[in-house]
């Protein structure tokens, strides 16, 4: 990689057959794995996987993208073997008859970056024992700066009149150093597992069990129609949300910003800000925690 600035391959890689051992089958939806030494982006290539029509279950690792996106249209950086990241393909709104699933109705689909938030606190606080904390959406703090994101896309499905598939892609920054750290546009520090102090950094069982868990809150989910108050959903995201009854700035989409408490997270998963102009449920945005 000339001039690339990352060159520590020390790193360990990620073992295919002990990911694909532990994930398909007893797992959930998880169906296939592919592992990728590198790739542009894994939710670029689920999608792409979608749109040929590839059922729900594939899971794509990679241990480097060189076009890895974020939220927002931002970049999201994976150093090789110093990260996890990982898209995973997911349609809710199929019937599964063996399971007992209805399909879900699209406007249900705001969960699933949540949930992928709250797989993300439980793997972090198992392997790495560490107090994990979300920032509305799904970013994961630790002590107040940013170690994970999830990117959700939907992927329109083709006619007559299809649920969208969708990839929920989840980025994790695990012995990433200092000099690694992305800079965050919105002022928010980046932090990394091993710099926060984790007490293990192997990125096997790490992934395991952020997709363990995952398909374990996708599985409740689906069990309760998608309703994320009757499968406990909502509760375990409050239980892991940094934001709630925070101060806060908020940047919309369309480019304004509002300013007010965070007072809670209504069952549609939108965050509910108290402010000068009474209460505003937010679908999308950027949150600053002010006090
Ligand atoms: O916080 C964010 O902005 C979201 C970052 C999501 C990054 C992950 S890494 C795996 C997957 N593939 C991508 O291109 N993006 C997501």
């Amino acid at each position: 990689m000339p001039g690339s600035p990352y060159t520590d391959l020390d790193r360990p890689p990620l073992s295919a057959a002990r990911l694909q051992r532990a994930l398909v089958a007893p797992h959930g939806p998880w169906r296939r794995l592919e592992l990728r030494a590198e790739t542009g982006s894994t939710n670029a290539d689920v999608a792409e996987a979608a749109r040929a029509g590839e059922p729900e279950g594939l899971v794509v690792v990679a241990e480097r993208q060189t076009a890895g996106r974020g939220r927002r249209g931002r970049v999201w950086q994976s150093p090789p073997r110093a990260g996890l990241a990982t898209s995973v393909l997911l349609r809710p709104g199929e019937a599964v008859a063996e399971r007992g699933w209805a399909p879900v109705p699209p406007q249900g689909y705001g969960w699933l970056p949540l949930l992928a938030g709250v797989a993300l606190v439980e793997a972090v606080a198992l392997l790495a024992e560490l107090d994990a904390r979300l920032k509305w959406p799904n970013d994961l703090l630790l002590d107040g700066a940013k170690c994970a994101g999830v990117l959700a896309e939907a992927v329109p499905g083709t006619a007559p009149d299809p649920p969208p598939a969708i990839v929920v892609g989840i980025g994790l920054n695990v012995t990433l150093r200092a000099d690694e750290l992305p800079e965050n546009p919105t002022g928010l520090p980046a932090t990394s597992l091993q710099l926060a102090g984790a007490a293990a950094t192997d990125r096997d069982p790490l992934l395991r069990a952020l997709l363990r868990s995952l398909a374990d809150w996708y599985e409740r989910w689906r069990d309760a129609g998608g309703d994320a108050v009757a499968s406990g959903l909502r509760e375990a995201y409050l239980a892991g949300c940094a934001t709630v009854g925070r101060q806060v700035r908020v940047l919309l989409p369309d480019g304004r910003e509002v300013r007010g408490t965070a007072t809670g997270v209504d069952p549609d998963g939108q965050l509910l800000v108290d402010g000068p102009e009474g209460e505003l449920r937010l679908a999308a945005g950027d949150v600053l925690h002010l006090r």
